[in-house]
């Protein structure tokens, strides 16, 4: 198995390329080792011979630059060169990858752009500080417009390396060589649709600088947890691989209920039961095999339920009601210690009330999957937690609040947990905005955790099978789908 990705802010970007550079890689030859992977990519997408257009930026990004378009030239491509700023203004390795540049050098603003064949973008990488705006966000738009293929070297130009945001403007690559490790920028959107294919280059950097300078910060797949993942024996029975209780809603909104507990009984919870409210019963019944039934009259029906410590996972929140008897029915499961996962009306009913909520969750593992909306209302006072431009940041500072792993979903689904560790989702599919998806998703991640998947694991792994059992089915999904889709991607992890 593969080790997990690393993936590496900014900053621990620098301090690993100052490691290897104390190391005894010199700055110049990791700077030229980024360059030939740059140029190595330009062929990809340029036949020989053909014009290249070369945007170089004021910092080490436009060094790369440099390098990229001497060797492209020795390659015999038709290479021209615009730089932002003036040669004698280059510092460092960037001055002295450009005295080996021989060709031309122009203002940026008189780059023939539009006959090129391919543009390398290497006006900014991590080092963006600020807005672009004058003559980068000309220069950005120019190139945008230019209608031209967009090489991005590190990153895409006016892209925030560590948020992926858009900084005022940014370049739209089609394809993007960054260095050792990806950053966040290649994971978290809107940075990630504009990065195109991204490249990640071995430019000397070993995997024990990246771990010792990065580490708590991951791509997600299957080498971060599928050691985690429970592969039934020979002789185990369904008592040992837990028993997972779906808490339903009212008669007319039992259907969350349902994809939820078929998703944990795929996943493979040994057994499921919905926890049904007396008027939903007989709507539950008629809807449910091997999925089994209990009567729950609110939180007391759900502490009478949980006095049967075979009940080991909870799922609570869809459909219930935003309104005090959520909040018992959760503070119920909290007192079980129980493990748990908390969504939708579970987390809205806490709207202003997230103080409630600190620390609450040390006791037992538990995992909340907000959506940015409901993450917003749960810590509404807490500028603290909801702030931070980096959404990485914004998860990990709710979950070291609460005490759980939060799962912040969306295109770019993060989880954080509190001891700091986080991975990014970047498997999702835009045919997973579908209803009853998220439902889905709690079931999954319940359904790990009753196998006893720790909760970081279980949200990660849930998080994965669910883009993948969505991206395999594309267009007409819809959220009874889901749960059947899990058999193939189980088939394709435990083969
Ligand atoms: N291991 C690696 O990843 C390697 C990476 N390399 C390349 O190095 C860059 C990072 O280089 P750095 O010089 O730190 O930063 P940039 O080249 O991205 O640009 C910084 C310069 O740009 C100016 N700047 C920043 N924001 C703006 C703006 N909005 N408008 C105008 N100018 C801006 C900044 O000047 P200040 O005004 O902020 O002082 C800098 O002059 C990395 O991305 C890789 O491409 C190495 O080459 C190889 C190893
Ligand atoms: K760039």
């Amino acid at each position: 198995m593969t080790a997990p990705e690393l993936v590496l802010t900014p900053s621990e970007m620098k301090q690993a390329d100052l490691e290897a550079m104390a190391r005894g890689i010199p700055g110049i030859e990791l700077m030229r080792r980024a360059g030939r992977a740059v140029a190595d990519s330009a062929e990809k997408l340029a036949s020989p011979g053909s014009r290249i257009a070369v945007v170089s930026g004021p910092g080490q990004n436009g060094g790369d630059g440099f390098v990229a378009a001497t060797i492209l030239a020795g390659r015999g491509y038709r290479v021209s060169l615009g730089l932002l700023g003036s040669l004698d203004r280059l510092t460092g390795d960037a001055a002295e990858a450009a005295r080996d540049w021989t060709g031309a050098v122009v203002p940026i603003e008189e780059l023939p752009l539009q006959e090129a064949d391919l543009i390398v973008d290497a006006l900014f990488g991590t080092g963006l500080s600020r807005d672009l705006d004058g003559a980068t966000r000309h220069a950005v738009d120019r190139m945008n417009g230019s209608g031209r293929p967009i090489l991005a070297v590190d990153l895409p130009s006016g892209i925030d390396g560590g948020t992926g945001a858009v900084r005022g403007i940014a370049v739209k690559a089609v394809r993007t060589v960054t260095f050792a490790a990806r950053k966040p920028c290649h994971l978290l959107m809107p940075g990630r649709a504009h990065a195109g294919l991204v490249e990640v280059a071995d430019i000397g950097i070993g995997r024990d600088i990246l771990a010792a300078k990065g580490g708590s910060l991951f791509g997600n797949d299957p080498a971060l947890w599928l050691a985690s993942l429970p592969r039934p024996g020979l002789s185990s029975h369904k008592y040992e691989r837990g028993h997972t209780l779906v808490a339903s809603g009212g008669a007319t909104r039992t259907g969350a209920a349902r994809l939820a507990a078929r998703a944990a009984l795929r996943i493979g919870s040994g057994l499921v039961t919905v926890a049904s409210p007396p008027e939903a019963l007989g709507v539950n019944a008629a809807h449910l095999t091997a999925i089994m039934l209990k009567g729950c009259d609110g939180p007391e029906g759900l502490h009478a339920i949980l006095q049967d410590a075979r009940f080991n996972a909870v799922v609570l929140g869809p459909a219930l009601g935003v309104h005090a008897g959520t909040r018992a029915m959760v503070a119920v499961a909290v007192q079980a210690r129980r493990n748990l996962v908390l969504d939708a009306d579970a987390l809205t009913s806490f709207e202003g009330l997230a103080s409630e909520l600190h620390g609450a969750f040390r006791h037992a593992p538990t995992v909340l999957t907000p959506h940015d909306g409901e993450f917003a209302r749960l810590f509404k006072g807490h500028p603290d937690i909801l702030d931070p431009e980096s959404k990485i940041e914004r998860a990990r500072r709710a979950a070291a609040y609460s005490g759980a792993v939060v799962l912040l979903k969306g295109a770019d689904t993060v989880i954080a947990a509190p001891d700091g560790r986080a991975a990014i989702n970047a498997n999702g599919t835009p045919y997973l905005a579908t209803a009853g998806s998220g439902d889905t998703l709690c079931g999954l991640i319940a359904g790990l955790m009753a196998q006893d998947v720790p909760a970081f694991e279980a949200a990660c792994a849930g998080a994965w099978i669910h883009g993948e059992a969505g991206a395999s089915f594309g267009p007409g999904l819809i959220s009874e789908d889901l749960a059947e889709l899990v058999p193939g991607v189980l088939r394709g992890l435990l083969r």
